[in-house]
């Protein structure tokens, strides 16, 4: 079984849209667990655009299942997420101004800094994972600054399932699954997944144990309603 970790930012840019509390994060999150998620996601971007930093205080008061916080480890996220303390802590390498994350770590070029900031996280209980291309290379040198797991960005397998490639679309991340069972990694993954596209995803990955999905889920639900598309995701991970 892989895990659903439902991000909820869209959720958050809904609400902020109108500066009021409709539709109300708490109770979403709660919602969202009781449908049957097994975790809840949030990405926390500098310019507050989304996710409040107090959403992640007030979140972790209720949250039940897995709380995976995500964002680039700038020192304000640090101590954030130091306070929440969530079950993960996704590191991810968004540029200020990005609309949304668009690449993963240069696990090499980094090195030094992943080494020091994924120490701290782990020192203090909280699971990592890191945002990283399906690159052989980057999946090693992942392995070497010392996270507990990875997440493997999917937008390019998103676009290459969507244009009907199946099989180039899943072929980079299916080996880069295989180098990181090798190196002792867990696997998660993450961005532009949908319920067109998760199950050919968890059936093509082993060992796939968490997808976070947030942009399209909101926007399915739109149509089919939130607990119904929960569910439809989950018996595809199943
Ligand atoms: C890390 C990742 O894949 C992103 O998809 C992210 O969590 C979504 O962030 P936005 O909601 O700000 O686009
Ligand atoms: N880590 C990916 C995530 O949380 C959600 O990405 P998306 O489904 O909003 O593209």
């Amino acid at each position: 079984m892989t895990k659903l970790s439902v991000n909820i930012n869209k959720l958050a840019t809904l609400r902020n849209s109108r500066g009021g509390n409709v539709p109300d994060l708490i109770q979403s999150a709660k919602d969202i667990e009781s449908f049957g998620a097994q975790g809840i996601t949030i990405h926390p971007r500098p310019d507050e655009r989304h996710i409040r930093y107090q959403d992640a205080l007030d979140l972790k008061q209720v949250v039940q299942t897995e709380f995976n916080i995500e964002g680039n480890p700038i020192p304000k996220f640090v101590d954030l997420v130091l306070q929440v303390k969530p079950t993960q802590v996704t590191l991810v390498p968004d540029a200020e101004d990005a609309i949304t994350s668009n690449a993963g770590w240069d696990t090499l070029k980094h090195k030094d800094f992943l080494v020091d900031v994924i120490e701290t996280f782990k020192s203090e209980g909280i699971r990592t994972s890191i945002f990283v291309d399906p690159s052989q290379e980057m999946v090693e040198g992942a392995a070497m600054v010392g996270t507990d797991r990875i997440e493997l960005y999917t937008e390019n397998f998103a676009k290459e399932f969507a244009q009907g490639n199946q099989s180039n679309a899943i072929q980079p991340y299916f080996e880069a699954a295989l180098v990181a069972q090798k190196v002792g990694l867990g696997i998660n993954a993450g961005h532009d997944l949908n319920l067109d596209n998760v199950k050919f995803f968890k059936e093509n990955i082993p060992n796939l144990l968490e997808v976070s999905i947030g942009h399209a889920l909101i926007c399915e639900s739109i149509y089919l309603g939130l607990e119904n598309v929960v569910n439809m995701y989950l018996h595809r991970l199943k």
